[in-house]
């Protein structure tokens, strides 16, 4: 398990203040939702957060060291899953062991028994047991999420984030890809930070809430102070009214899932 301590972090592109000045400390094992409107700085932190991009002022720190290039144990989901269409679900989730074994032996599929047991535990986690022999290509966009989920979870992380991993799916994928996710960093112990345009589905899942507006960080709190006001400050005067809708049936699946 790790902590994530991001201490005064600036990043500005030429004259685009893409964040200014954010502090926050993520706990080992919490699972944090990032959100805010497109261009208020949730890739811009999550990239600082895995080392893809270094800040302008500041410093990301992990277990007190701090994060200066990508690192094996900060695992990285997109939104475009870059998952490879011909390889089936297991030969995909295997090439998160890439680090571990080497390009030539992950291309020869040499890996040792140890990592391809790993391979099928991370399908079985994201519920791709079943469908592991099949390619890729001819899975639902939810499906190769979760396998890209997968692929993160072999690479043995402490710290999963993930870039909008549900902005392309429909409502029900959506729901399904943030299930397991969720699932998959409690039972690992993994700390999370997941970033979010919708907030019903942040309410839902989140226990934790970053606000970024303008690459500020307007709203840093828990469930019980994430509250409509909340909701204004970080999106401004867009229409909220729904947002927090889930049936009883949802709120129930998902309590099965948490427990
Ligand atoms: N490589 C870059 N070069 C120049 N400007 C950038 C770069 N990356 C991000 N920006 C700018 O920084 C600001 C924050 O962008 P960022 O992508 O972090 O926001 P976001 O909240 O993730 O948006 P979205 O939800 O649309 O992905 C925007 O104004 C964006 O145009």
């Amino acid at each position: 398990m790790s902590n994530i301590t991001v201490d005064g972090v600036t990043k500005e592109f030429g004259d685009t203040v893409a964040l200014r000045d954010v502090s926050f400390s993520v706990p080992e094992g919490e699972f944090v939702i990032v959100l805010g409107v497109s261009g208020s700085g949730k890739s811009t932190l999550l990239r600082c957060m895995n080392g893809l991009t270094s800040p302008t002022r500041g410093e990301i720190r992990v277990d007190g060291t701090p994060v200066k290039d990508p690192r094996k144990d900060i695992a990285m989901i997109f939104q475009q899953h870059n998952i490879i269409g011909q390889m089936s679900a297991y030969s995909n989730a295997l090439t998160g062991s890439l680090s571990r074994t080497g390009l030539l032996k992950s291309l020869l599929q040499l890996q040792d028994t140890e990592e391809k047991y790993r391979s099928l535990d991370a399908l079985d986690t994201v519920g791709l047991l079943d469908e592991s022999r099949q390619r890729a290509r001819q899975m639902s966009g939810g499906q190769q999420q979760r396998v890209g989920i997968a692929r993160a979870l072999v690479q043995r992380p402490n710290i999963l984030l993930a870039d909008e991993p549900v902005a392309s799916l429909d409502p029900g994928s959506s729901q399904q890809v943030m299930r397991y996710l969720r699932q998959a960093a409690k039972e690992r112990d993994l700390t999370a930070a997941i970033s979010l345009h919708q907030v019903n589905l942040a309410r839902k899942f989140g226990e934790r809430f970053i606000g970024l507006r303008n690459g500020e960080l307007v709203f840093d709190g828990y469930r019980d102070e994430f509250s409509m006001d909340v909701i204004d400050e970080i999106y401004g005067d867009i229409d909220t009214e729904g947002m927090f809708e889930a049936s009883d049936d949802e709120n129930a699946d998902e309590q099965a899932v948490t427990k």
